[in-house]
């Protein structure tokens, strides 16, 4: 046996990893073909479209995407075909987190990951490398192996892989480009050390070798949870500190900038906000929780969890921050809410602070205008229909209204309240925006993004994230 020399690679599932990372694969892999599929037709037929309107908006993605798309990399609903000519497939479906039964609220639905895994089994006619993209509870590959051997044809292996992704949104282009690393667990058996071999040769295409670590397939599922939570576990852990800058007067941002400069803490993922988001931290971070549980750790379950708590906590502090500093009333009033992705540079809402922040502000009964660069409209109707199931969207609808620019959001409002850290916002001009504000004019910067004191001068009065009210 030697690793085998991937000529094909499938992917199954077109969404945020699955899109960018086999986009950038086939960029570097000019001698590999590269599909990506999808059961999602509308997904498909926009990666597919002629003026490339992609479904996901990522800076750098549509320039890989024309660069490579009909050459060697192919957008296709036919996973069957996809599987059978591929030798390596890389399952990258969505894991969320379950909604009932067993394990609902905190453990990974693994439906998608093991109806992928079955289809392999069913289809596949020869020997095939597959590659867990998707984050997954430690040991899923195990039960992936068991699915594929229980029903694999003769002369037809599978040996499972890990490769976990850790691109972020909005940056996710360059994370694949240079990542930090690239990280891959096997089992340490000869077959599967040489299929790790096979993935290694591909990403060192374009990944320097010291950057592709090797490690047992269990320790690949488990860091891959253990980075998220430890990158949250940092946001909690600077928005706490945030509360405690509020009540004392110290700047939160100052004393991130302190202890940053500690070369064992560093600078990176020290910013406070309004609340991290996204469709991953919570997520994983629940996922690590109910693992430990059920490894009959109840003190370490009880220790992640706090920094979901933690972060639950910063955002119902911001929009009580935000009614009591409106004399503690918001109904009737208009509030701006600037942005509603989870971060700046993406169209991405899933968990998206904006979302909680615009619940509270509803069950207020304020009136609120919504401005985000990217989201789209419908979306944002979805999120908020989600979020308050007992509310109809006719009457949402009458409550809130999206904007077409920012400017045109805080017209007549009397609170602005930035939620996403859209570069945008740093430029508005506020002289402007305060000539058509109701007064006196309030600006929440729950981003620490704008000038407070200029705003000041200009009349605003302006509460920022880990900053105690200006006297
Ligand atoms: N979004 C992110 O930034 C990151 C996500 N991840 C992980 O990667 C995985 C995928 O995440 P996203 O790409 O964000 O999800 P996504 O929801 O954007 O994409 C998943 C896609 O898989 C498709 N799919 C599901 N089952 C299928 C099947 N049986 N056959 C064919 N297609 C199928 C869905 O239609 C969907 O388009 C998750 O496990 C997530 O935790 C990891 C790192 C970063
Ligand atoms: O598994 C995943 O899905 C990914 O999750 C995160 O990536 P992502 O969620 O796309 O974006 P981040 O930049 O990590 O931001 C997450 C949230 O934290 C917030 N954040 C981030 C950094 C910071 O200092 N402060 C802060 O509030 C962001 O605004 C955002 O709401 C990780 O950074 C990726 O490494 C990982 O692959």
């Amino acid at each position: 046996m030697s690793p085998v020399k991937v000529t094909k690679i499938c992917c199954i599932g077109a969404g945020y990893v699955g899109g960018p990372t086999c986009a950038v694969v086939a960029l570097k892999c000019p001698h590999i073909t590269v599909t990506i599929v999808d059961l999602n037709q509308s997904r498909i037929d926009a990666w597919n479209s002629p003026d490339f309107k992609l479904p996901i908006y990522e800076p750098g993605l549509e320039d890989v995407v024309r660069q490579t798309r009909g050459r060697n990399l192919f957008f296709s609903t036919d996973v069957d075909k996809g599987i059978e000519e591929a030798d390596l497939i890389f399952v990258s479906v969505n894991t969320p987190t379950k909604k009932s039964g067993i394990g609902a609220g905190f453990a990974a639905d693994l439906n998608y990951v093991e109806l992928a895994t079955r289809r392999i089994a069913d289809v596949a006619k020869s020997s095939k490398i597959v590659v867990e993209k998707s984050t997954v509870p430690c040991r899923t590959a195990d039960a992936m192996r068991t699915i594929l051997d229980a029903n694999s044809k003769p002369n037809c292996r599978f040996d499972i892989l890990s490769n976990p992704e850790f691109l972020a949104e909005g940056t996710a282009i360059n994370d694949l480009l240079k990542p930090d690393r690239v990280l891959i667990g096997s089992l340490q058996t000869p077959q599967g050390i040489d299929a790790c071999n096979s993935l290694a040769s591909i990403y060192a295409n374009w990944v320097p070798k010291d950057r592709i670590l090797t490690v047992g397939l269990w320790s690949s599922e488990l860091s891959k949870l253990a980075a998220n939570a430890m990158l949250a576990q940092r946001i909690s852990s600077v928005n706490a500190l945030s509360a405690i800058c509020e009540a004392t007067g110290a700047n939160i941002d100052e004393v991130a900038h302190a202890i940053g400069f500690d070369s064992r803490i560093g600078p990176k993922f020290l910013k406070a906000s309004v609340g991290f988001g996204g469709s991953c931290f919570q997520k994983d971070i629940l996922n690590l929780v109910y693992l430990s549980e059920s490894c009959h750790l109840p003190e370490v379950a009880a220790y992640w969890r706090q920094v979901v708590e933690m972060n639950d906590y910063q955002k119902r502090r911001f929009s009580t921050r935000v009614v009591d500093t409106l004399f503690k009333t918001i109904t009737g009033k208009r509030i701006a809410v600037l942005g509603f992705a989870f971060k700046a540079d993406t169209g991405d809402t899933r968990e998206s602070a904006a979302i909680t922040l615009i619940r509270d502000f509803q069950q207020e009964k304020a009136l609120i205008n919504i401005y985000d660069p990217q989201v789209p409209h419908e979306q944002i109707w979805a999120d908020l229909a989600e979020a308050s199931p007992d509310i109809p969207l006719a009457a949402t609808q009458k409550q809130v209204t999206i904007c077409a620019s920012a400017i045109e959001a805080c017209k007549n409002a009397e609170a602005v309240v930035i939620a996403t850290e859209w570069k945008e916002f740093c430029d508005i001009d506020w002289e402007s925006v305060y000539a058509h504000m109701k007064k006196p004019a309030f600006i929440f910067d729950g981003r620490i993004i704008v000038d407070a004191d200029r705003l000041r001068k200009i009349g605003f009065k302006v509460t920022v994230i880990g900053r105690a009210e200006a006297l």
